[in-house]
């Protein structure tokens, strides 16, 4: 099933959360919803689950609206927020749903062994540590062995084991059951190795969608490269002479954009140049997440130091 979204436009009195914003989430994938808090991105998935309406836009599931489809809870499943009643058994909050969506009780004891809570099904919900309660906001959303899976910041509170168990999970769901699993963070570095395609989100706002691949091969030339060697000048001069960038300090070092490590390795050893480092200096990935939604954290601390710009409080 595709989750195609439209023009999506949400303002909350002067505050434009969401502007004009259009992405595609297809099945059989992990994709990432990334930007940094303030973003937009709980209010986009509040607006494509019909919980809140849009200014403009649409979103729609097979082309038909959340509040239009026929039997949504067998559709979608949605982790929000982890709200539990915390005297009831995490099973017990399960059968609610179920009876409430009309599923059979059975439902609750198989999602919760899908999500390695069996043990802990009878426990009181509110003795559940933080990963345990995502795990049962996970169940939840599964309850109805739904198409589509929307989770907003599923890894917050988890370990790195639970992460990494996450990370697995939700591959599975996407690439062996073919489900199309959409997961926010306001971190690029917690989803990395879990989304195959990322739509980046600021103030509101596309500012990138594609493959993963395509976003890393874009960094892998993003970086930097440090290098230092003996003759870094007549090394600088054949770097450039390929159409490298390159910045010497004047000290035997050089600081190359536009190249690989592996590149720069290859050149100096054509060109016949003794080396003495050769680093990559900045991941590049981490980078281009960075400018892409640089300046538009809502709550961005100031730089130590740096004096407070007017109107950046509020
Ligand atoms: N109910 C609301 N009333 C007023 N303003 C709101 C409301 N919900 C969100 N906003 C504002 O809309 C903007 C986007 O918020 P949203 O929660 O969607 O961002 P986010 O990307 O999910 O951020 P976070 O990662 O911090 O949850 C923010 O400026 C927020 O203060």
């Amino acid at each position: 099933m595709r989750v195609e979204v439209r023009g999506l436009t949400k303002s909350f009195g002067a505050v434009r959360a969401v502007s004009d914003l259009s992405f595609t989430v297809e099945p059989g994938q992990v994709t990432g919803f990334l930007g940094p808090n303030g973003a937009g991105k709980t209010t986009s998935l509040r607006m494509v689950l019909g919980l809140i309406r849009p200014d403009s836009g649409t979103a729609t599931f097979d082309g038909v609206p959340y509040t239009a489809l026929p039997d949504p809870s067998r559709t979608v499943g949605a982790v929000l927020e982890t709200a539990f009643h915390p005297a009831r058994s995490g099973r017990n909050h399960l059968r609610v749903y179920c009876r409430a969506a009309g599923l059979p009780l059975e439902r609750a004891d198989e999602v919760l062994r899908q999500v390695g809570l069996s043990d802990a099904g009878g426990r009181r919900a509110g003795s559940y540590s933080l990963g345990m309660r995502q795990r049962l906001a996970l169940a939840a959303a599964l309850l109805g062995d739904p198409g589509v899976l929307v989770l907003d910041e599923p890894a917050n509170g988890l370990d790195p084991e639970g992460i990494q168990w996450l990370r697995g999970f939700l591959r599975h769901l996407a690439h062996d059951q073919g489900r199309t699993v959409l997961v926010s963070s306001h971190l690029l570095s917690e989803v990395e190795q879990t989304v195959d395609r990322v739509v980046i989100v600021g103030a509101g706002r596309l500012v990138r969608e594609g493959s993963m691949a395509d976003l890393r091969a874009g960094a892998a030339s993003g970086g930097t490269v440090l290098v230092r060697s003996p003759e870094a000048p007549r090394l600088a001069d054949a770097l450039r002479a390929d159409g490298a960038q390159v910045a010497a300090d004047g000290d035997g070092a050089l600081t190359v954009s536009g190249r690989t490590a592996a590149e720069i390795g290859s050149r100096a050893f054509a060109a016949g140049v003794e080396l003495h480092e050769l680093r990559p200096h900045t991941s590049g990935l981490e980078e281009i997440y960075f400018q892409l939604t640089a300046g538009q954290e809502q709550f961005a601390a100031p730089t130590p130091g740096a004096p407070v710009a007017q109107g950046a409080t509020r």
